[in-house]
């Protein structure tokens, strides 16, 4: 068997376009300001892409780009001046931060109504609480791909390598919020493969080149691939698509799977937070 193939980048142009069209119904467009601190290649690939499709669904571009050696109540002010502005409807904090800074201490100064990356106290309470609020891009785009994919999950076994802040954990508590039922693995858990090996539903978020091979997979399960590294072959992912496609019954691909699904959930977000204004 050969799995089929999940594609984000599709998914992705759908969502897209339905923001698009809520846009244009908005009495006025959406601002997102992304805020991307130092010179990190990739972070600055993430938010271009970001500026660029917020652009192009017809949404306010109002980027900062502070210095890599910024100081916390420098950075601190450019947060608070982004949460006073009333043409700023989102703020995106791009991680990972230069050392100096603490990350948690400036997330916390994004109003929760501004906070499209879900990473407030607020949002993640309301997220556990099982409270309306905004919710971490990644884990509602690999949401929409299972949805768009038919895939059950009521009742299924999910299971989640990964536990942080922006995916593991949020993650899993949106599974449970479907009814499934979920376990969450990380470094420590004892035996990796044989946790996945029970999953009807595997999201790998682990960070970790190529972790999760055919052994780790249930045959027909589907596999959610949300890593992304760069290496002299090309990007790949969390997972090693080579032995696991022979094995999964479905399986997103990196590049092409749930990088694009962020982007549009992030401007599915800022619409949202233009609405609840
Ligand atoms: N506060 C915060 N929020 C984030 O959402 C956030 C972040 N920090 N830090 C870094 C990660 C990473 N991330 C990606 C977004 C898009 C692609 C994406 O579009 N990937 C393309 C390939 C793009 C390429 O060539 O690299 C794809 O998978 O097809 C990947 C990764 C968002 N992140």
């Amino acid at each position: 068997m050969t799995a089929t193939t999940i594609d984000g980048r599709a998914v992705a142009a759908k969502v897209r376009a339905e923001v698009a069209r809520d846009v244009a119904a908005l009495p006025a467009p959406p601002g997102l300001a992304t805020v991307l601190v130092g010179d990190d290649p990739a972070s600055a690939v993430y938010v271009r892409s970001k500026r660029r499709q917020c652009v192009e669904a017809g949404m306010l571009d109002l980027h900062r780009h502070l210095p890599g050696d910024i100081e916390q109540s420098a950075a601190a002010a450019v947060v608070d001046r982004l949460a006073d502005d009333p043409r700023v409807t989102a703020i995106l904090l791009q991680l990972p931060l230069p050392p100096q800074l603490d990350a948690a201490a400036l997330i916390d100064r994004i109003p929760p109504e501004k906070d499209v990356d879900g990473l407030t106290e607020s949002s993640a309470g309301r997220l556990a609480l099982g409270r309306p609020g905004l919710r971490p891009c990644t884990p509602t785009g690999v949401l929409a791909l299972l949805d768009e994919h038919g895939v059950a999950l009521a009742g299924a076994h999910a299971v989640v390598v990964g536990r942080s802040d922006l995916v593991g954990k949020p993650m899993a508590q949106l599974l449970l919020g479907r009814d499934a039922t979920v376990t969450v693995c990380h470094s420590r858990t004892r035996d990796l493969a044989a946790t996945c090996r029970q999953a009807d539903v595997l999201v790998v978020a682990a960070g970790v080149p190529h972790l999760v091979t055919a052994n780790a997979v249930r045959p027909g399960a589907t596999v959610i691939d949300v890593g992304i590294h760069r290496t002299n072959a090309g990007l790949c992912g969390d997972v090693d698509a080579g032995s696991v496609r022979a094995v999964a019954g479905a399986l997103t691909p990196v590049p092409g799977g749930v990088g694009p699904m962020t982007i549009a959930m992030l401007l599915r977000n800022t619409v949202a937070a233009a609405r609840a204004h």
